[in-house]
C-alpha cells in the first residue's frame, strides 16, 4: 500500500508532513477478548479495528475473520479503503477491522459470541456516522446481523445504519450479497471492450469461490464467458469448455460449501490456475498471490483483481513490462462498498429500493470511475493502478487542505 500511495505522493508532489497525514492511520485498535467456547472452555481472541480517515465521512470497511489476519494486514485494508471510496466518489473515509481466528472451526453459536464480544468491544469506536463495518474474508451477513443486533442492545434502539451487508431481514439491500462480484463482472467486461477482446470465446480463470469469486464467475458466466479454471482451498479446477457455473454453485451447495470432487472439471494444482493461458485472470481470494516469484509465468492479457491487494508491489514492475493490463483492486472490487453506501443511504432515509434502482446507480458509478481512471492512465502514460492511486489521493489530499478541515 505505501509503495504505491508514495508513488501518488511523489506524482503530486506532497510535502513529507502530507504523506505523513495522508498514509498513517487515524486509529489502532488491538482487542483482547475472550469467549465460553460450546465445550465450556475460556478462549481469548485478538481482534483489530483499523480506522485509516475520516477525511471525506464516515469510515467504512469490513472486517475479517482468518487465521493470518494481524494488525499490519489491516492497517494496508484499512488504508485501501480510503483510497477506494474516494476513487468511486462515496462519502466515506476508510477502515478495516478483524479477529484472528479460523471461522471454520467455530460454531455458529461461537461465532456468535465471537462476534457479540467483538461489538461489546468497539461499541464507542462504531456507529453510523461514524466508523460502519461491514463483511470481507471470512464474514457474511449473519456476523453483520449479530453486530447490529448487539449495538442496538448496547443503545437501547434499533440502528440499522450501524452496519452494511446485513439479511434483507434485518436492514439488508438489495443486491449487497452479489455486489462486489457483480462488480468485479462489469469491470471484467469493460476491460475487454476497452481491449476489443471480448468475444464467445473469451476464457477466464477465477481464484476464490467466496463470496467474490462466486459471483463473479456467475455473472461471466450469465454474460456467455467461460469460466474455465476455479479454485477455493480445497481444490483448483480447469475444464478448458468452461465449467457450468451454477452447476458448480449447487454441487458446492450440497459439499458444505467446498468445489473439491467436483466431477465435470480436473482437478490441476492451486498455482497452475495463476498461470494458465487464459484472457482475463481474476484473484478473488488473498493478498500477495501475484509476486515476482511467478508473475513472469502469467499468461493472461488482463488481470483484474477482485482480493484487496492481490499483487505485490515488485510483481507490478514485471507485469508492466508484460504489458498485462491491471485492473486494481481499489477500482475492479469496489462494487461492494458502493452498494454498502447505497445500504446505508436506505437506512438512514428509512427507504427500500428495488434491485433494479441498486444495479443501476452500480453500473453506472463503475463505468464513470473505470472511463476516468483509463483516460488518466493514458494521458500520463501511467498503469491503470497508478492512475486510480493518482486520482483518489489527489481527492483526500484537497479535502484535508480544504479551509473547513
Ligand atoms: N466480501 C466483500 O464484499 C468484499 C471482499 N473483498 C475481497 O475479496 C477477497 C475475497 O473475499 P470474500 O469472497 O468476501 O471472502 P470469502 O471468505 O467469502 O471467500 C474466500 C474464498 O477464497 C478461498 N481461498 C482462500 N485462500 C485461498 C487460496 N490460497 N487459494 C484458493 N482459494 C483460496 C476460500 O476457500 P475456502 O472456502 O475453501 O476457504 C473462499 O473460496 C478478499 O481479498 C476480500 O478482502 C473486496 C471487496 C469487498
Ligand atoms: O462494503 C463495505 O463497506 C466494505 C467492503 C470491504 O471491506 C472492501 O471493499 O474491501
Amino acid at each position: 500500500m505505501l509503495a504505491r500511495f508514495n508513488k501518488a505522493a511523489d506524482m503530486l508532489r506532497l510535502s513529507q508532513e502530507e504523506r505523513h497525514r495522508l498514509s498513517r492511520p487515524a486509529k489502532q485498535i488491538l482487542l483482547n477478548f475472550s469467549i465460553t467456547l460450546d465445550n465450556g472452555s475460556e478462549k481469548n481472541f485478538e481482534g483489530y479495528r483499523v480506522i485509516h480517515s475520516t477525511v471525506l465521512g464516515p469510515s467504512k470497511g469490513g472486517i475479517r475473520y482468518d487465521t493470518e489476519v494481524n494488525i499490519d494486514e489491516v492497517k494496508a485494508l484499512a488504508a485501501w479503503m480510503t483510497w477506494k471510496s474516494a476513487l468511486v466518489g462515496i462519502p466515506f473515509g476508510g477502515a478495516k477491522g478483524g479477529i484472528n481466528c479460523d471461522p471454520s472451526k467455530l460454531s455458529r453459536t461461537e461465532l456468535e459470541k465471537l462476534t457479540r464480544a467483538y461489538t461489546q468491544a468497539l461499541a464507542d469506536t462504531f456507529g453510523p456516522h461514524k466508523d460502519v463495518p461491514a463483511p470481507d474474508l471470512g464474514t457474511g451477513p449473519d456476523e453483520m446481523g449479530w453486530l447490529m443486533d448487539e449495538f442496538s442492545l448496547l443503545h437501547g434502539k434499533i440502528i440499522h445504519a450501524v452496519v452494511t451487508g446485513k439479511h434483507l431481514y434485518a436492514g439488508g439491500s438489495l443486491g449487497r450479497v452479489e455486489a462486489t462480484g457483480r462488480g468485479v463482472s462489469i469491470i471484467t467486461l469493460l476491460a475487454l471492450d476497452k481491449l476489443k477482446k471480448r468475444s464467445t470465446t473469451t476464457t477466464v480463470a477465477i481464484q476464490g469461490f467466496g463470496n467474490v469469486g462466486l459471483h463473479t464467475a456467475l455473472f461471466l458466466w450469465e454474460q456467455g464467458v467461460k469460466v474455465v479454471a476455479v479454485s477455493d482451498v480445497s481444490a483448483a479446477l480447469f475444464n478448458a469448455d468452461g465449467i457450468d457455473i451454477p452447476d458448480l454453485i449447487a454441487y458446492a451447495g450440497r459439499n458444505d460449501r467446498s468445489i473439491y470432487g467436483y466431477y465435470h472439471a480436473y482437478p490441476i494444482l492451486h498455482n497452475e490456475l495463476l498461470t494458465l493461458p487464459v484472457d482475463v485472470l481474476i484473484p478473488a481470494a488473498r493478498e500477495n498471490v501475484i509476486t515476482a516469484a511467478n508473475a513472469a509465468a502469467i499468461k493472461a492479457g488482463i488481470i483484474v483483481e477482485a482480493a484487496n491487494g492481490p499483487t505485490s508491489a515488485d510483481a507490478d514492475k514485471i507485469l508492466r513490462e508484460k504489458q498485462i493490463f491491471v485492473v486494481p483492486d481499489i477500482l475492479a472490487n469496489a462494487g461492494g462498498v458502493i452498494v454498502s453506501y447505497f445500504e446505508w443511504l436506505q437506512n438512514v432515509k428509512n427507504e427500500t429500493w428495488n434491485i433494479l434502482e441498486v444495479n443501476s446507480k452500480l453500473e453506472e458509478i463503475l463505468e464513470k470511475s473505470f472511463r476516468e481512471v483509463y483516460a488518466t492512465a493514458r494521458n500520463s502514460n501511467d498503469s491503470l493502478r497508478d492512475a486510480a492511486y493518482l486520482l483518489a489521493v489527489k481527492r483526500v489530499a484537497s479535502a484535508q487542505q480544504a479551509p473547513d478541515n
